[in-house]
């Protein structure tokens, strides 16, 4: 009976592929680590990438989540395809006391403009506003061109804000995903427009007398 209940749970687990992708120094281990564990650590010293693997629920449900913390050697060394293809979700990360790694997360964006891969944009380090390179305006608009989610956090002192970014692409991959699902349900079953025709017609032929 145990076993059953623990099969069930696992068949219902989403897992969600998280590529952490920004310059370098922009804080992408501080808040991969302070999302999965709620601790900041000030120091990483990491010479390659970074995977953790960590359950978590996300609006009550458990997500099982696999970031990849990226780690370029300079600015102008972008994702490779392979990290993107491998993504589900990309959290675009940049420093608001760095100008050149908001410029990072440009480059970035427009290579990945013609994938369908969610994306959310975080500028950290927001606890640092008297050095601020990056205003929040910026920051918005960018994220509007790129019609995704976007929060000021700092690693360094927020726990919820950081979990909250994390979590929003988490639920844009799960609807995605859900979105996909139903096209190819609706590509296998006949159109959208043929099905709500059908709808319509059922419900006023129940209006209509009778012949
Ligand atoms: N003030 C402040 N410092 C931060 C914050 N987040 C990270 N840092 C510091 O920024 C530095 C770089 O942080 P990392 O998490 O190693 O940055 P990274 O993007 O993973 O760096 P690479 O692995 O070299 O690409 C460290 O000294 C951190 O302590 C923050 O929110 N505020």
């Amino acid at each position: 009976m145990n076993s059953k209940g623990i099969r069930r749970k696992k068949s219902s687990l989403s897992e969600v592929k998280v590529a952490v992708i920004g310059a370098p120094g922009v804080g992408k281990s501080a808040l991969a680590v302070r999302f999965l564990t709620r601790r900041y650590i000030g120091e990483y010293d990491h010479q390659a990438e970074t995977r953790y693997k960590h359950e978590v629920l996300v609006d009550n449900e458990p997500v099982l989540f696999e970031i990849l913390d990226t780690c370029p050697k300079n600015e102008n060394d972008l994702p490779s395809q392979e990290t993107l293809n491998w993504a589900d979700g990309l959290l675009l990360v940049y420093s608001i006391i760095d100008r050149q790694s908001f410029a990072y997360v440009k480059k970035a964006g427009l290579a990945i403009t013609n994938c369908d891969t969610p994306v959310y944009l975080v500028a950290n380090k927001c606890d640092m506003v008297h050095l601020r390179q990056v205003s929040s305006d910026e920051g918005a608009i960018l994220a509007r061109n790129f019609e995704c989610g976007f929060s000021e956090v700092a690693a360094a002192e927020q726990v919820a804000p950081v979990a909250a970014a994390f979590q929003d692409l988490c639920k844009a991959v799960l609807s995605a995903r859900r979105k996909s699902k139903q096209s190819l349900l609706e590509r296998m079953l006949g159109t959208k427009s043929s099905t709500v025709r059908l709808y319509v017609r059922g419900k006023s032929d129940s209006a209509l007398p009778k012949d």
